[in-house]
């Protein structure tokens, strides 16, 4: 086997980690018992590092990827998937059970709010700190200071003591400090939605700015981030990588049908009207979740028990993406409307023709209220799920088709 330090690491790549894996004790005896018993006979490195013992689990389990400078790794996945562990072994804050970590250069990192700042100290004094321990000198980190300080919006504070700043302003500072140094390598964490949206905003500019000359490695839930910054992604579950790839769109597909579900959640219903059926009409169905093509039309087929309505109410059906933001309303029902209504029932079948929406995963609210005065009978959120079919990458949630034509 080769050592940690007859491994070449070409010029290019900043980060070359591999088989990674780290486990953990689900319970603080055994874990106490295992690190003592570890201790002792010095199994570190050893073959039964690769086992596990009665209680323990894999929290990153066989890891293996490289960076180079202008590329952004996306690290998504479930809570407790093991994406903060990864990033922890990578910043050297644990070690790992199994595999090795190369790193090249300077590394900044946005781990843990407030995590790398001492809290006693002030803003000014942590960035002083923080700036030696990347390895910069005092008269390097002096002509940064001012930069720092005002890319973190502290110049107010930058004297008070880190411990009283807020949530925000830890996270400027973190930043601001993570990225203006810079870095070869960047490792952020969640910490980023912590931010304001202008703090937000000023953050993937800078990332723009630096990932040219800079390897980032980026945790988020947050799919629209993950799309905007990241050129590969590994998806994580329960410590393991379910896909790994450039394909950035293929692996959100894959994190959100993991969180797919047909569960519907009734939020409002006076008794008036029972939904009865729900369904898409002429659509496949893998794993019982609808597929549609982009540009195939929606028909949607839908039964209430009708209790007590005397006259037609107006049906709202709403079209969420999953990140839960409204992207589309189905024009309402008239009066005139040709639904079936009787005092037992009401059946209709609801067409949209050539649905443009974007590839992704869908699911639909239905609310049904009076139709003059728009009280409402019943409210039921997500009640289906469908997915749209598209060979082109998209984020905006359309994708609607164009003609180009000579003038
Ligand atoms: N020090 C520790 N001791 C024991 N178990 C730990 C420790 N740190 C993390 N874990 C466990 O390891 C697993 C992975 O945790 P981790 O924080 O890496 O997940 P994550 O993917 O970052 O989750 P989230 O999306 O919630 O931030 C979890 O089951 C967690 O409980």
């Amino acid at each position: 086997m080769s050592d940690k330090n007859e491994i070449v690491v070409d010029d290019e790549i900043l980060v070359r980690v591999e088989g990674l894996s780290k486990k953990f004790c689900k319970e603080l005896k055994s874990s106490l018992w295992y690190g003592l018993k570890d201790l002792v006979s010095g199994v570190s490195g050893s073959s039964e590092d690769r086992l596990l013992r009665p209680k323990e689990f894999w929290a990153v389990k066989d890891i293996s990827f490289e960076l180079r400078r202008g590329e952004c790794l996306g690290l998504i996945g479930h809570n407790g998937a093991g994406k903060s562990t990864l990033l922890k072994i990578l910043n050297g804050l644990i070690n790992p059970d199994a595999g090795k970590v190369i790193m090249k250069g300077r590394v900044g990192a946005l781990i843990e709010l407030g995590a790398g700042f001492n809290p006693i100290l002030s803003g000014r004094e942590n960035i002083y700190n923080n700036g030696a321990i990347l390895g910069f000198s005092r008269k390097e980190i002096d002509s940064k200071l001012d930069t720092i300080i005002a890319f973190a919006e502290l110049e107010e504070f930058i004297d008070m003591p880190v411990q009283h700043y807020s949530s925000g302003m830890k996270v400027r500072l973190g930043f601001a400090v993570a990225a203006q140094m810079e870095p070869d390598v960047l490792i952020i964490d969640e910490v980023l939605a912590v931010g304001d949206l202008g703090f937000v905003l000023k953050c993937f500019k800078t990332i723009d700015t630096i990932l040219p000359n800079t390897a980032i490695i980026f945790v988020s839930h947050s799919m629209p981030m993950i799309s905007r910054i990241c050129s590969q992604i590994i998806l994580m579950e329960h410590g393991a990588s379910k896909f790994q790839g450039d394909d950035v769109g293929k692996a959100i597909d894959l994190y959100y049908t993991r969180f797919a579900s047909n569960d519907s959640n009734v939020v409002f219903d006076d008794g008036s009207v029972v939904l009865d059926k729900v369904d898409i009409l002429n659509v496949k169905k893998e794993h019982g979740l609808a597929q549609l093509n982009w540009g195939d039309d929606l028909c949607i087929d839908l039964s209430f028990k009708n209790r007590s309505l005397k006259k037609l109410p107006a049906f709202n059906i709403t079209i969420f993406d999953k990140e839960q933001r409204p992207v589309a309303l189905l024009t309402p029902n008239m009066s005139s409307s040709e639904i079936e209504f009787n005092t037992n029932e009401i059946r209709f079948k609801i067409i949209h023709k050539k649905l443009q929406l974007s590839k992704g995963i869908y699911s639909v609210n239905i609310s049904v209220s009076n139709l003059e005065n728009k009280a409402p009978f019943l409210r039921i959120n997500s009640v289906l799920d469908f997915q749209m079919i598209n060979d082109v990458e998209t984020w905006p949630p359309f994708l609607l088709e164009a003609n180009y034509s000579r003038k």
